[in-house]
């Protein structure tokens, strides 16, 4: 893989389309510096890795497969420690397994993993106590801490990006590839946590269930490799031209651009613009690529945006992430859908049931409810059910530690719980029992839709009720 040159867009090109959301740094010549170091790093990933991809997603696209795309919400610097991308890891892979087993579905696993360390804001600064300070913008742009010297833009940050995203992925790739994800080991991925919830119950029980599945298979001779390793692959926002365009290389095989800080690579509300910066550089790259639409996207805004970013109608090449809130989602949804449809596309429909849904607590958390959360679920597969069409995954802020951010669940945490472990930079992210639970619901509404269309799931667990 080789850098880009003409006719690709310049960064310079770029920032001239106004980039919505960059950071501005007070010396132009180290930025040019960084870029120029990160030119010569080598890919985070590899064109081919990124194709494979792009045909799961598009088996997502088709009814075929289900994709999870989840993690944090912002990574940071600090938190890349092998606990916790461990945990990361095993939350997702137990969802997974439990919407795999449960709702008889391929699970498309993407993580928000190795290089979510931007974040769009909606306002420039941030007052506490009378003092007023840039908001932060995610570790690639400034630091957490609210002093004048830590919210400063950093272009140096970049290379940290690079090299954080890295060894993520260094441990992800060992992870997914030396056994940890064994299927044959799902048991273990759950040992560490006390027993204490009834969905650690249910998830155990799930997992006993598989474990003798498996060692039935095993003994008719039908199991192995595939038992061994699964695909997971990395997203990020693509929000930072400057990254975005550094770590572009040309794949040697085909002459075409690849973005290779990430496997997927989507474009956010506040950044979609039609004819704004990030349209202009993703729609150049061939990586599969998401785009979130909120409730103030028009029908018409939508087929624009999918012409200019799927211009030769390939299956697994766009992602639609709608978060419109639970309360619009039965409204706003199904007219986008139809148009898109209309254009004889292949999008995969993908629901961030988080963004739409987050409110500030008396006592000044960001929080989101786990009701107001499945809501938006349960609304997106409402329209899917009555259009005819797949809804073909979801698209969820979590981690695998046990934070208190995010209120409600089978553990009814309550606005009064937050202080207790609300450790996210940015937005607040389910915890591990609320995504396993999120999981459960899953399944079990996949199934019941199954059912409705007059086709015979195995059924893997008891009904139970949805909220
Ligand atoms: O994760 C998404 C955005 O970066 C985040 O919701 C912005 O939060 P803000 O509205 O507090 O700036
Ligand atoms: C910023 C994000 O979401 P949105 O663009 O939908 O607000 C995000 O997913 O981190």
């Amino acid at each position: 893989m080789t850098g880009v040159s003409s006719p690709y867009p310049s960064l310079s090109d770029l920032h001239a389309l106004g980039a919505a959301q960059q950071p501005q740094y007070p010396d132009a010549s180290e930025v040019g510096r960084v870029v120029e170091a990160l030119r010569r790093r080598p890919p985070l990933v590899f064109a081919g890795e990124v194709d494979e991809l792009r045909g799961r997603i598009a088996e997502a696209a088709a009814g075929r497969a289900f994709i999870l795309q989840a993690g944090d919400c912002a990574e940071t610097f600090d938190n890349v420690t092998a606990v916790n991308i461990k945990n990361s890891l095993r939350v997702q892979l137990s969802m997974a397994l439990v919407l795999q087993y449960a709702a008889q579905v391929p699970v498309v696993k993407v993580g928000r993993i190795a290089g979510q360390y931007a974040k769009p804001r909606s306002s420039d600064s941030e007052t506490r106590e009378g003092v007023t300070l840039p908001s932060y913008r995610g570790d690639a742009v400034n630091g957490l801490d609210f002093d004048e010297a830590s919210r400063r833009n950093d272009p140096q940050r970049l290379v940290e990006v690079y090299n954080a995203s890295a060894a993520t992925l260094n441990l992800v790739r060992a992870f997914v590839n030396g056994g940890f994800a064994d299927l044959r080991t799902v048991h273990s991925w759950n040992s560490e946590f006390v027993r204490s919830s009834a969905i650690e119950a249910r998830y155990e029980a799930l997992a006993a269930e598989i474990e003798r599945a498996l060692a039935f298979m095993i003994t008719c001779g039908i199991g192995g490799d595939e038992l061994r390793t699964i695909h997971y692959y990395a997203s990020h926002e693509a929000l930072l031209m400057e990254y975005e365009h550094a770590l572009t290389r040309i794949d040697s095989r085909t002459g075409t651009p690849y973005g290779t800080s990430g496997h997927m690579l989507w474009i956010g509300e506040r950044t979609r613009q039609l004819d704004g910066a990030h349209v202009e550089l993703l729609s150049r790259l061939r990586n599969p690529i998401g785009v979130k639409v909120g409730p103030t996207v028009s029908p018409s805004d939508a087929v624009a945006l999918v012409e200019r970013l799927d211009a030769q109608h390939e299956p697994g090449r766009l992602t639609l992430i709608s978060r419109m809130g639970a309360d619009k989602v039965r409204d706003v949804l199904p007219p986008i859908v139809e148009a898109v449809e209309a254009t004889g596309r292949k999008v995969a429909w993908v629901c961030d049931p988080m963004h739409g849904n987050t409110f500030s607590t008396s006592n000044g958390y960001k929080t989101r409810s786990f009701d107001r959360v499945w809501a938006e679920v349960d609304g997106f597969f409402d329209v899917h059910a009555a259009l005819g069409t797949w809804p073909g995954g979801v698209h969820v802020e979590l981690t695998g530690n046990d934070v208190t951010e995010c209120v409600g669940g089978a553990q009814e945490l309550s606005e009064e719980n937050l202080a207790q472990a609300y450790e996210s930079a940015c937005d607040p992210r389910l915890n591990r029992n609320q995504s396993l639970e999120l999981a459960f619901y899953l399944a079990q509404r996949l199934n019941d839709d199954m059912i409705a269309r007059g086709e015979n799931p195995v059924q893997a667990f008891e009904p139970h009720e949805l909220a």
